[in-house]
Formats: C-alpha cells, sequence, structure tokens
C-alpha cells in the first residue's frame, strides 16, 4: 500500500516527511536509509515520522540518513511546523522531541522556533572525558581548538580564516566518529566575516555533508558568542542561504528561517 509523503527543506537541508498522527508508521533502519538513498529512493538527508503528542501538538520523530534516530533538527523542526500550521488557526507551534518540547511561531513560508538553552558542559554534549567546552585542547590536522555545544545534539565548532578552504568531506567523518563523542558528533567550520555575520559549513553526523544545519547554526553562534566574537543576534550563512540566529538573555536560541514544501507523493513501503 503507498504511503503519502512530503518533501521539503530548509535552505536546501531535505527531508521526506511522513504523517502518522492518524495511522501509526514504523520504519526500519534499513527502510530509512532505502527511502533517503538519493540513487534508488526519494534521497534526504532526514527523515520524519509526525506521530501523536499528549504534551504538544506534535511528536516529531527525527531519523539522519544513516537510519539513526536523533533528537533535534532546526530547520526540520520549522518544515514540521509549517505543517502542523496549515492544519489549525494558529501559527503558534508546540514539538515535542526526543530532546523535549519546543515553540515556534509560522508566518508564511517560515518559522522561527525557540531552540532552547544550549547545554555546554562536557557531560552533556557528551564527550568522553573531561574538558573545557570552549576551547577543547584537542586538533585534527588544521583543525584545533575548537567549542562543543549541544542543542538537543552534539556539535563540535572549529572556527578557521576561511570555511571554504577546509578539507571537511575528508576530516568530518574522521571527528563525527573519533572516540572523543560517545553519541559521534555534528561537525562545524565557522568563519566570522563580520560582528553580526557568521559563515558556515557542516559535516552532519549520520548525514554527511548538508546544504543547512539549523542546530549547527545554533552552535556556531552561541560558540562565537561565547568567545565574544559576535553581537547576540547574528545571520548564519550556510552554502543553501542565510539564518537569523539569536542567544537571548534568556538563554534560549531562537533560529528564525525558511520551509519550503518541495513536492508530495506516495512510496510503496
Ligand atoms: N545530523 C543531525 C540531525 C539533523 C540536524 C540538522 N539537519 C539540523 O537542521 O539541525 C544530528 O545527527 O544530530
Amino acid at each position: 500500500m503507498a504511503r503519502p509523503f512530503t518533501k521539503m527543506h530548509g535552505l536546501g537541508n531535505d527531508f521526506v516527511v511522513f504523517d502518522a498522527r492518524q495511522d501509526a508508521l514504523a520504519l526500519s533502519a534499513a527502510q530509512i536509509r532505502a527511502i533517503c538513498n538519493r540513487r534508488t529512493g526519494i534521497g534526504c538527508d532526514q527523515l520524519f515520522i509526525m506521530e501523536p503528542s499528549a504534551d504538544a501538538d506534535v511528536f516529531m520523530r527525527i531519523y539522519n540518513a544513516d537510519g539513526g534516530e536523533v533528537s533535534a533538527c532546526g530547520n526540520g523542526a520549522r518544515c514540521i511546523a509549517r505543517l502542523v500550521a496549515e492544519t489549525q488557526e494558529t501559527g503558534a507551534v508546540s514539538i515535542e522531541t526526543l530532546a523535549g518540547v519546543i515553540e515556534g511561531t509560522v508566518d508564511g513560508p517560515g518559522a522561527a522556533i525557540d531552540m532552547g538553552v544550549p547545554k555546554l558542559g562536557w557531560e552533556d554534549i557528551p564527550l568522553a572525558y573531561g574538558m573545557d567546552t570552549l576551547e577543547m585542547p584537542v586538533g585534527w590536522e588544521e583543525l584545533d581548538a575548537p567549542s562543543a555545544v549541544n542543542m538537543g545534539n552534539p556539535h563540535v565548532v572549529f572556527f578557521v580564516p576561511d570555511v571554504e578552504a577546509v578539507p571537511l568531506e575528508r576530516l568530518g567523518p574522521q571527528i563525527e566518529t573519533d572516540p572523543l563523542f560517545p553519541e559521534r558528533v555534528n561537525v562545524g567550520v565557522a568563519q566570522i566575516t563580520a560582528r553580526g555575520e557568521i559563515r558556515l559549513r557542516v559535516w552532519e553526523r549520520g548525514a554527511g555533508l548538508t546544504q543547512a544545519c539549523g542546530t549547527g547554526a545554533c552552535a556556531a553562534a552561541v560558540a562565537a558568542m561565547r568567545r565574544r566574537l559576535t553581537e547576540r543576534k547574528v545571520t548564519v550563512r550556510l552554502p543553501g542561504g542565510p539564518l537569523s540566529i539569536e542567544w537571548r538573555s534568556d538563554d534560549h536560541v531562537m533560529m528564525t528561517g525558511p520551509a519550503e514544501i518541495s513536492f508530495t507523493g506516495a512510496i510503496a513501503l
């Protein structure tokens, strides 16, 4: 029986979304990998299943293209919020994830999401052993002294003079799977181009190089602000386009950006 889906993206970070709020759907890791495969499947960075929630408008189940279930996806949260807002009067949406409930407001083809409070302790990233997470005493070739931030998922952020000069397709997987990161890690390389602007490229855990990474943009902004490199509100320019990130005085991180519907379809499962 063919199952309907919606293909969506946030700045080119793309998703296949199934709505299981009325009829349950469980997928194996092998099925998820097949659907996400860009040659033999629909093709996407992440796959979401919308499920009922007792504590929010929807439960967002999040899978990376490698089939692994994870707890946060910023660009994806904006897309899920848009789908939920279309089935209700108000633009205010709450989304439950494995990392907790996040809230946002949909405005036309975009959304502003409160991504919550960043976690900065080494145990919260998590790291395999204790160290300062602002300038970590570690390095991989020309990438060294990163910051680590958990935005519901683990990120390590390196500050570099030129993001384009970094061989991220080679160093990304090495760092992603280093034993220092017991849950693996999303790897960002960030370049401060102005007091209010960061250029960012991300090697995503379980997905590889993506056009954009919402939680990665939040992590890079928080790391830059901790280092006093930028203001508390910045534009993060990713290969797929810009996100607006604000680390508010109440410690919550607001992320604002687009949420696009590419097409709908149905797939035999
Ligand atoms: N690869 C990430 C999940 C997706 C994050 C990214 N797509 C975003 O927009 O935040 C992880 O394993 O934590």
